[in-house]
C-alpha cells in the first residue's frame, strides 16, 4: 500500500496583504501561512513530508468552477492601483485585492491540484496543501469570504475529469459554511458536500438562509449536501465527535468516495475570533484520523480559515502528523454532545433519512416545523448552550453590530507530543506461520522462569496443557507489557484459545481501562465481564438482551457479523461513540472462532480502533485461522482500509435494537446521543 504524505507549501503564498483598513479583513494576514509552516518545521513534521513543488493554474482549471468574465476581470488586478484595487474589491463581500493576490490564488489552485495529482497517482498516500487565499466562499463570478479561487470546488471537478474520480467527498470542518462549494455542486450526486458552521439561526456569516440543514441539494444531486448548523458558540470536542459518529461518517461509507478533501479550516479550533469554538488543536488528529480509511486513505487536506495563530499552528500540526500514521493523542474528557448540538444533529439526521439508508430507520422522522421554529426559540433565550450558564458569548445572541470587544485571552493546553514507539506492530505467531513484511516476529527478552511457569499454568491452565501453552501465556504477557511500555505500538497473536488469552491480557493490563471488542460467537468470558476495568462490546447475532451490566454491551446482528453494513452501522454509531467516551488505555479485538468479519471490514475495524488508547491495539485470532493475518498486519502498519464500497441499508429489526441500546445506554454514555433530550 502506498504510503508518504504530501505536503504543499511555497512562500510566494504569503506575498499578499491587506493594504487599507478593513476590520472584516484585517484577520488574514500573511503570518496565517508563515506560522503554519515554521510549526511543521520546528516540530520536525515538515521533513517526514514528501514535499511538493506548487504551482500556477491554467486557465482551464480555474474555469473549472468560475466564469470567464470573472477570470477575466480578477485577471486585471495586478496591474490596479490602490484606488483600482479598493473600487475592485468593493465588488464583492468581505475579501480584499492585492497586485500579488491573483498569482497568489493562481498557486493556492496548483497547489491543491499537484496535492490531487500525487495522492490519485500514488505517489504519496495522503496529503496538505497550505495555501492562502482559500478557497470555499468564492462563487462562479465572485470573491467572498477572503477567497478568490474556490481551490477544493476546482480540484474536486479537476478530479473527476483527469483522474476519472466517480465519488468525491468533500468534509468542510472550517467554521464558515463554504457555501461556494455548495452552489457548485448543488446538484451533483457525484460530489458529496458536509459541511458545518456558526450559524446561529442565520444571524452568523455569511448570513445565509440556505446554510441551513435543510439545504440537501437539488434535482439528482439531493441528499448529496450536508450542512450542519452550529446554532450556538462554544462547541467543542464532543460535540464534533458526535457529528462524525452519527451524521458524517454513517453517510460517508454509504457513499464511499474514490477521493476525499478536507476543507481544513482550523477557525472551528478554540481561540479563533471568527469561530467562538471551545474544540482543541488535538480534536484534528480525529478527525483526520476517522476519514483516513475511506477512498482507500486518499485524504486531500486543504487549508481554508485559521486566524488564531497558535491554534492554527497546533491544528495544523496534529492534522499532518496524523495524516503520517503518527498515534492519535488521548482525546480530552469527552461527554455528550451540547442539546443546541444535538438539535442539528437531529434535524440533519431527520431531513436526510430519505436519502440515506444508514438513516433510514434510525433517525426520527423530519418535524413538520421549518427551522424558523427554531429561531423563535432562539430569540426567546432557547436551550443552552454548552456553556450552560458559564456565560461565554453562547447565551446572549450578539447584536450583530456590536463592536468586538477585546478579546479576553482565551487559553488552552499545548496538545501533547505524540511519540510514535520505534517498532509499530509485533506479531505472535506460531513459526509455522510466516511474519507478513514489514512487521516484527515478536520474541521476549527472556522466556519465564519456573515460578513465572508454575503461576501461568495454575491461573490459567490445565495440568495437562504443553510447556508450549505456558510459553505462548507467557509472550502474551511479555507483548503486552511492551505495549504498555509504549515500546510497541500495537500487536496480533494468534492463540489456540481467544477466550483465554482475552481473559489473561484483561487480567494482567496495567490499563486502568481496558476495551474489549468480541466480534462473533460467545459467550465472553464471565471473569471478563465482571471485570469493572473491562467495557466489553459484543457484536454477534445473538438474541437481543439487556445488558447484564453497564461494561457488557451486547450488540445484535439479526445476520451475524457477515452482515458488513449492519457492523458498520453498529462500529459508527455504538462501537466507536462507547470507546472514545470510555478513553481506554488499551484495545483487544478478538476474533473468536467461526467469526464471520469479511477482510474488508476486519481491517477498517483494525484502523478504526488505533483511533483510541494511543492506538495500543492487540489483536486475537483463532491459530487454525491463519486467513486474516496478513490483512490485520496490514491495518496494524498503518496501511489504510480498502474502501468497502457503496452500503446497502442495514436490517431494520437490527437498526431498532441499535436504537433500543442508544436509548438504554445514553444516560451512562452520553455520546450515544443523536437527539436532544425534549425529543426523545
Ligand atoms: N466577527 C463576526 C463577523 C463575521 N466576519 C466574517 C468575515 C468573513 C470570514 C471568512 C473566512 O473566515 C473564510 S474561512
Ligand atoms: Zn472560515
Amino acid at each position: 500500500m502506498k504510503m508518504g504524505t504530501a505536503l504543499i507549501y511555497d512562500e510566494e503564498m504569503t506575498k499578499y496583504k491587506l493594504l487599507w483598513v478593513d476590520p472584516v479583513c484585517k484577520i488574514e494576514v500573511p503570518e496565517r501561512l508563515i506560522v503554519s509552516y515554521e510549526a511543521l518545521v520546528k516540530s520536525g513534521l515538515a521533513d517526514r513530508c514528501v514535499s511538493i513543488p506548487v504551482r500556477e493554474a491554467t486557465d482551464a482549471e480555474i474555469l473549472l468552477a468560475h466564469s470567464e468574465e470573472y477570470l477575466e476581470a480578477v485577471k486585471k488586478t495586478p496591474f490596479m492601483h490602490l484606488e483600482e484595487l479598493m473600487t475592485f474589491t468593493q465588488k464583492y463581500g468581505d475579501v480584499y485585492f492585492h497586485p500579488n493576490i491573483y498569482h497568489c490564488a493562481k498557486l493556492a489552485v496548483g497547489a491543491t491540484l499537484q496535492l490531487v495529482d500525487n495522492v490519485m497517482t500514488g505517489k504519496v498516500r495522503n496529503g496538505m496543501a497550505l495555501v492562502r487565499p482559500p478557497g470555499h466562499h468564492s462563487q462562479s463570478s465572485a470573491a467572498n469570504g477572503f477567497c478568490v479561487f474556490n481551490n477544493v470546488a476546482i480540484a474536486a471537478q479537476y478530479a473527476k475529469k483527469h483522474h476519472k474520480a466517480k465519488r468525491v467527498l468533500i468534509v468542510d470542518w472550517d467554521v464558515h459554511h463554504g457555501q461556494g462549494v455548495q452552489y457548485c455542486f448543488e446538484d451533483d450526486p457525484s460530489v458529496l458536500y458536509f459541511s458545518w458552521h456558526r450559524y446561529e439561526h442565520q444571524s452568523f456569516w455569511p448570513n445565509l438562509r440556505e446554510s441551513d440543514f435543510d439545504s440537501v441539494g437539488s434535482g439528482k444531486g439531493a441528499g448529496f449536501n450536508v450542512n450542519v448548523p452550529w446554532n450556538k458558540v462554544g462547541m467543542g470536542n464532543s460535540d464534533y465527535l458526535a457529528v462524525f459518529f452519527h451524521v458524517l461518517l454513517p453517510v460517508a461509507y454509504e457513499f464511499s468516495p474514490d477521493l476525499v478533501f478536507i476543507c481544513a479550516g482550523f477557525d472551528s479550533a478554540i481561540g479563533d475570533p471568527e469561530g467562538h469554538m471551545s474544540a482543541t488543536p488535538d480534536i484534528f488528529a480525529h478527525l483526520t484520523h476517522l476519514l483516513m480509511n475511506l477512498a482507500d486513505g486518499k485524504v486531500c487536506a486543504v487549508l481554508e480559515g485559521g486566524y488564531n495563530l497558535t491554534s492554527l499552528a497546533q491544528s495544523v500540526c496534529q492534522t499532518v502528523q496524523t495524516l503520517l500514521g503518527d498515534p492519535a493523542p488521548r482525546p480530552a474528557q469527552l461527554g455528550g454532545a451540547c442539546e443546541s448540538a444535538l438539535e442539528s444533529i437531529h434535524s440533519a439526521r431527520a431531513i436526510h433519512k430519505k436519502y440515506w439508508s444508514c438513516l433510514q430507520h434510525a433517525a426520527a422522522p423530519f418535524p413538520e416545523e421549518p427551522s424558523s421554529k427554531n429561531r423563535r426559540l432562539a430569540q426567546q433565550g432557547g436551550s443552552q448552550g454548552p456553556e450552560g450558564d458559564a456565560g461565554g458569548d453562547a447565551q446572549k445572541e450578539e447584536p450583530e453590530k456590536v463592536e468586538e470587544k477585546e478579546e479576553e485571552e482565551i487559553v488552552w493546553p499545548e496538545p501533547l507530543r505524540r511519540v510514535a514507539p520505534s517498532l509499530r506492530s509485533a506479531l505472535l505467531l506460531p513459526d509455522a506461520v510466516e511474519c507478513p513484511d514489514g512487521c516484527a516476529r515478536f520474541s521476549p527478552a527472556h522466556g519465564p522462569g519456573p515460578l513465572e511457569r508454575a503461576r501461568l499454568r495454575k491461573s490459567y491452565l490445565k495440568e495437562s496443557e504443553d510447556e508450549a501453552s505456558v510459553t505462548l501465556l507467557y509472550n502474551l504477557t511479555a507483548l503486552l507489557g511492551q505495549m504498555e511500555k509504549n515500546e510497541i505500538r500495537n500487536g496480533l497473536a494468534l492463540v489456540p484459545d481467544v477466550s483465554m488469552a482475552a481473559t489473561l491480557l484483561t487480567s494482567a493490563s496495567l490499563s486502568k481501562r481496558v476495551l474489549l471488542v468480541w466480534m462473533g460467537e460467545g459467550p465472553v468470558p464471565a471473569q471478563i465481564i465482571e471485570d469493572e476495568k473491562t467495557l466489553v462490546v459484543h457484536i454477534d447475532s445473538m438474541e437481543p438482551h439487556e445488558a447484564q451490566s453497564k461494561y457488557y454491551i451486547p450488540i445484535t446482528l439479526k445476520k451475524g457479523c457477515g452482515d458488513t453494513a449492519g457492523v458498520v452501522q453498529a462500529v459508527l454509531g455504538l462501537l466507536l461513540p462507547l470507546g472514545y467516551q470510555y478513553e481506554p488505555g488499551l484495545v483487544l479485538l478478538a476474533r473468536p472462532p467461526g467469526c464471520q468479519v469479511k477482510g474488508g471490514l476486519w481491517q477498517q475495524l483494525t484502523c478504526l480502533l488505533q483511533g483510541l488508547a494511543l492506538g495500543h491495539t492487540l489483536v486475537l485470532l483463532q491459530e487454525n485461522e491463519t486467513a486474516p493475518v496478513g490483512i490485520t498486519a496490514s491495518g496494524l502498519l498503518g496501511n489504510a482500509a480498502l474502501s468497502l464500497g457503496p452500503l446497502v441499508a442495514p436490517g431494520p429489526e437490527d437498526v431498532g435494537s441499535f436504537e433500543g441500546l442508544r436509548l438504554r445506554l445514553q444516560t451512562d454514555w452520553p455520546l450515544l446521543q443523536t437527539t436532544a433530550p425534549e425529543k426523545r
